[in-house]
């Protein structure tokens, strides 16, 4: 029989499956002991995902060396070995809802259970770092080891010893804590915060050194060091998530794990949860994923874990995975493809962007054909060449990046990249101020730049000038009809009539849309001169804070960094802007125009709603900036402070935010997203629109 069903195998199948584990293998290989993959996690899955389906369908094709069977990678040389008394597995995954489903299904069915029977979760988030195993002996720490193959790990006692949360010795750190256990294996994910990676990244790149593709490689690179002085200069971190081999104490639950631990002295995600049933698992995944930017640490997504430790006896596992968990993966941020080509984007400001061209990649459901490389100084430290395969990012709101260059894959065709020393639009010279990284077009009459400005001008948040998109601005310019944004006002229904496509009716529309945005905001204007360094939101700090266009003119450095929120080169950036006298002449233009702004706000008019109540804002926020949104809860009558403590009612969480969010999750303070805060002002009758009026909709500056 087993004779007979080989022979069916089909000799391709065969080939690939073992071309698969040698590539496999290799990957593993760069992966796990060099801390240098050459693919994304994306693209290992999907090889991982063949051969599983292949040895699905071929079941005599499996060894219990396949990649499937096994976990990690044995110790790199150098490292003496550790046995874990208990293999550390690897996890299930699962992308999609229905999965998740499955496999709440599929304990049910394996357990007997009736189908309806809710079973309890912990949800954890998945931090993307690398597992270790720390053994305490009568409370001591007595050795570290990273997960390895699974069975045998690697001494880094030492290294570990340099991070500062993990304890040397247990203790009792709260009343109701049990004794410490005579034996007991812990284990966490040993990680890095995004930004000492972007830090470490950073030099190295100025060293011309190859960066982390990831926060998690970052970390164990750091971490698998022969020198433990290089792991102490690294800022590492520490989450326990569960226990190993235990002496003397029987946890019964998960739950029960995580809550303990801490009061040993070992640092637990304060985000863990217990859930009722896989429903509320799955709405945790959803919570999760909303906040997964603001962390300062990268996470891959949630590990739903059956609580009942019981059922985990009873669920066992299989060869590299326990049947008790899974991991409900976020999509994927990175991908690799290949640099067709490098296009030089000229800015509103004059910045010349190099624009990577990239054979279409799919990353996170998401095609992309582009991504910024920066500029001249991170092509050139990375060696980056045209007809490389590059590994490109894509995370939260960022536009898509070049993370690095994949050497490995050079056949030798690849072309430098030249960068240019000229405009490519109007052929200035590029000038470079020192300590700048990018190059720019000194030319203001540059017709890139002019297009650029007539745009961002016109756009929907500065002065909102309907029927004025890209063809327009760039036929304006290009006749040569506009040269500073002030021309528009000055144009007739005659002119626009001269414009490709335009007859009567929609040069009136344009002309129309031009008059009506004559009556702005200060703030909206302040936006539309494009004053580098003046977003949205600092255009709007600075409009209330002057309140007139011709006091901020007469602002010197001192009176603007005196602001909270201006910092010294958007200061200077001002102050230049309007001692420049071809700016001062434009400005001049606008105004005997009749540009003029709206009366601000009455102070007065606002309700004292939020008497009694102090927040905390931590990280960023979208519709205004910290200082501002302190002052609205100032002016409503609330109080707003800058530490946490258990005074605080309401800590207000916006994109990574920093160690208060953890201080008021430790202290149990209750957080609230952005979107909570406007709801809870808006629920107190505050009428938002009337506030917000003077701050519109921070948008995000995109390159493209
Ligand atoms: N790009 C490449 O070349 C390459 C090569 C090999 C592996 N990989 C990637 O590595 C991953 C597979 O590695 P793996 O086997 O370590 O599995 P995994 O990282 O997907 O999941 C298991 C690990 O999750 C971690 N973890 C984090 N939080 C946890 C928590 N709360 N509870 C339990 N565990 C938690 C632990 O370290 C555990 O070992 C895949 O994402 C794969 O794409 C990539
Ligand atoms: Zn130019």
């Amino acid at each position: 029989m087993p004779e007979e069903t080989r022979k069916e195998i089909p000799p391709e199948i065969v080939e690939r499956v073992k071309k698969l584990r040698e590539e496999i293998e290799y990957h593993n290989y760069r992966y796990y002991v060099l801390d240098s993959p050459v693919i994304s996690d994306a693209e290992y899955d999907a090889l991982m995902h063949e051969l599983r389906e292949l040895e699905a369908k071929y079941p005599e094709l499996i060894t219990p060396d396949s990649p499937t069977q096994r976990v990690g990678f044995k110790p790199a040389e150098g490292f003496k070995e550790v046995p874990h008394r208990e293999p550390m597995l690897s996890l299930d995954d699962a992308m999609e809802e229905s999965e998740v489903i499955e496999f709440d299904r599929r304990i049910k069915r394996f357990l007997n259970l009736p189908e309806n029977m809710p079973i309890e979760y912990t949800v954890e988030p998945k931090i993307d770092g690398l597992a270790i195993e720390l053994v305490y002996e009568q409370g001591a720490l007595r050795v570290g080891a990273t997960r390895g193959d699974g069975y045998l790990g690697e001494d880094v006692t030492n290294n570990l010893k340099t991070i500062k949360t993990i304890p040397l010795r247990l203790r009792k750190f709260s009343e109701d804590a049990p004794e410490i256990p005579s034996r007991i294996d812990v284990r966490g994910e040993v990680y890095m915060t995004k930004e000492e990676f972007k830090k470490i990244n950073e030099e190295r790149i100025a060293r011309k050194e190859i960066p982390f593709a990831n926060p998690r490689n970052a970390a164990a690179g750091s971490l698998r060091q022969l020198d433990p002085q290089v792991t102490a200069k690294r800022k590492l971190d520490l989450f326990c998530y569960g226990v190993g081999y235990t002496e003397g104490y029987t946890f019964k639950t998960q739950w029960e794990v995580l809550q303990t631990l801490p009061k040993w002295g070992l640092k637990v995600n304060p985000m863990v949860k217990l859930a009722s049933n896989i429903e509320e698992a799955i709405q945790y995944h959803k919570e999760i994923q909303r906040i997964r930017d603001t962390l300062p640490y990268e996470i891959d997504g949630i590990v739903i874990k059956v609580n009942d430790l019981a059922l985990w006896e009873r669920l066992g596992t299989k060869a590299r995975s326990p049947r008790y968990a899974l991991a409900y993966k976020f999509q994927p941020t990175q991908s690799t493809t290949q640099l067709i080509d490098v296009v030089f984007q000229v800015g509103r400001t004059g910045a010349v962007t190099p624009v990577a061209i990239l054979k279409p990649v799919k990353i996170g459901g998401v095609v992309v054909e582009r991504a910024t490389l920066h500029n001249e100084d991170f092509i050139k430290n990375l060696d980056i060449r045209i007809g490389d395969h590059v590994l490109v990012q894509r995370a939260g709101d960022v536009i898509p990046e070049i993370v690095m260059p994949i050497k490995e894959k050079r056949t030798g065709q690849e072309r430098e990249i030249h960068f240019p020393t000229h405009c490519p639009i109007c052929g200035s010279k590029l000038v470079k101020k020192s300590g700048e990284a990018v190059w720019r077009c000194p030319n203001r009459s540059c017709y890139a730049q002019g297009v650029r400005r007539i745009m961002h001008f016109a756009s929907r948040n500065a002065m909102n000038i309907e029927g004025l998109g890209t063809k327009v601005a760039q036929a304006l310019v290009d006749k040569e009809m506009v040269q500073t944004p002030a021309d528009l006002y000055y144009l007739k229904i005659e002119d626009f009539m001269k414009l490709p496509g335009f007859a009567y009716k929609k040069a009136k529309n344009l002309r129309d849309g031009i008059e009506k945005s004559k009556k702005t905001t200060l703030g909206r204007f302040l936006f539309a001169l494009g004053i580098r360094h003046v977003g949205e939101a600092m255009a709007q700090l600075l409009a209330e804070r002057f309140k007139s266009l011709d006091k901020l003119i007469q602002a010197s450095m001192a009176d603007l960094t005196a602001i909270p929120g201006v910092g010294p080169e958007a200061a200077k950036s001002i102050v230049e802007f309007f001692r420049d006298e071809e700016n001062q002449r434009m400005i001049e233009k606008l105004l005997q125009a009749g540009i003029t702004f709206e009366e601000e706000e009455k102070e007065e008019a606002l309700p004292k709603v939020l008497e009694g109540l102090t927040f905390v804002f931590t990280g960023a926020l979208r519709s205004f900036s910290r200082e501002e949104a302190k002052e609205i809860v100032t002016k409503l009558g609330g109080k707003a402070t800058d530490s946490v403590s258990r005074n605080v009612n309401y800590v207000v969480v916006g994109e990574e935010p920093g160690s208060k969010y953890q201080k008021a999750l430790s202290l149990g303070i209750k957080t609230l997203n952005e979107e909570e805060f406007l709801k809870l002002l808006e629920e107190k009758g505050v009428n938002l629109e009337k506030i917000m009026s003077k701050k519109t909709e921070r948008t995000k500056t995109t390159l493209f």
